[in-house]
């Protein structure tokens, strides 16, 4: 463990105690930024992103840098990047950085210490991480998140419909994404208050796989209707859950899908928040009004 920093479970569950789970993306899309007002340059991101930042991370427990929309704008968005992280950290939201990364172990290695490690000016609270090269693949990024505090989240069951012919393909008599649930759990064994190894579950993916969405508003088909599917009784770690608002999952949803696992759910909303913007009061109602609605 880093000097002084206690492990990602406990710190997350302690900032959950106290803002509530919900997660929002930041998420620069370049309609948004026109939206904003804001020219789609370095300069445009930066404006948006720093403007989430003030409005947000003082609220809510998780802020969630979507790290393609910085990587788009070359070196100067990964800059802006490296700010955002920098300037939420202060303000008592953790950052997930949502970059799934995933490679062979010895790469996973320069990932790990490029998100990770305590150097590093990309370093977040926590990243997502694809389990699709082999979870054991995750081990460089599993040892040094566990050694400086840090978490990762792991994608096992996504948002959007297609992922579902992948991840619900069945090996060994259960799901792919049941087998990254049950290597995560056994990470997580023994872990108090909370193991550092989460998941990515979608808030859509109850139901029928590939059934479209009555309240998509981007098309993405995710289906909505029923549990998740999978078995998360084990698991002894946190779920983030996109797909609220924007894809159409909505709070009530949220309790059908996860059943009693919806104590550890972060749910995830961007758009739906970031639409609100550029004034910062109203966007930080707009999170607000989402963070309590599920605490009701
Ligand atoms: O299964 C997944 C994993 C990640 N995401 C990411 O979350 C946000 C969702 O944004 P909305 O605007 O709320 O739809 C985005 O960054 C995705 O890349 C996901 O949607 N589903």
């Amino acid at each position: 463990m880093s000097a002084g920093r206690a492990s990602f479970g406990a710190r997350l569950a302690q900032v959950v105690a106290e803002r509530g789970p919900l997660c929002v993306g930041v998420d620069p899309h370049p309609s948004l930024l026109t939206d904003w007002g804001l020219p789609v340059t370095a300069g445009g991101l930066e404006r948006f992103a720093l403007t989430c930042v003030e409005a947000l991370a003082g609220q809510v427990a998780v802020l969630k840098p979507q790290s393609a929309f910085f990587e788009a704008f070359g070196s100067a968005g990964v800059a802006v990047l490296e700010r955002v992280l920098a300037e939420a950290r202060p303000a008592g939201a953790l950052v997930l950085l949502d970059v799934k990364r995933g490679d062979i172990g010895s790469t996973m290695a320069a990932y790990a210490t490029a998100y990770l490690s305590d150097d590093s000016p990309l370093a977040a609270d926590a990243v997502t991480l694809s389990p699709y090269l082999g979870f054991g693949a995750l081990e460089p990024a599993l040892e040094l998140a566990a050694g400086t505090g840090r978490g990762v989240f792991v994608l096992a069951l996504t948002s959007n419909a297609e992922g579902a012919s992948v991840q619900r393909a069945v090996a060994g008599g259960r799901s792919v994404a049941q087998a990254v649930v049950d290597e995560a759990a056994a990470r997580n064994a023994g872990a108090r208050p909370l193991g550092d190894v989460g998941l990515v579950v979608g808030a859509t993916v109850g139901g029928v796989p590939g059934k479209p969405a009555s309240g998509s508003v981007d098309g993405s088909g995710a289906s909505l209707e029923g549990g998740s599917g999978l078995d998360l009784s084990r698991l002894n770690g946190p779920i983030l859950a996109p797909g609220l608002g924007a894809q159409g999952a909505t709070v009530a949803q949220l309790r059908t899908v996860f059943g009693s696992a919806l104590v550890n759910v972060l749910p995830s909303s961007s758009r739906d928040v970031l639409r609100r913007g550029p004034d910062m009061r109203t966007l930080r109602d707009a999170a607000l009004t989402v963070r309590d609605s599920l605490l009701l």
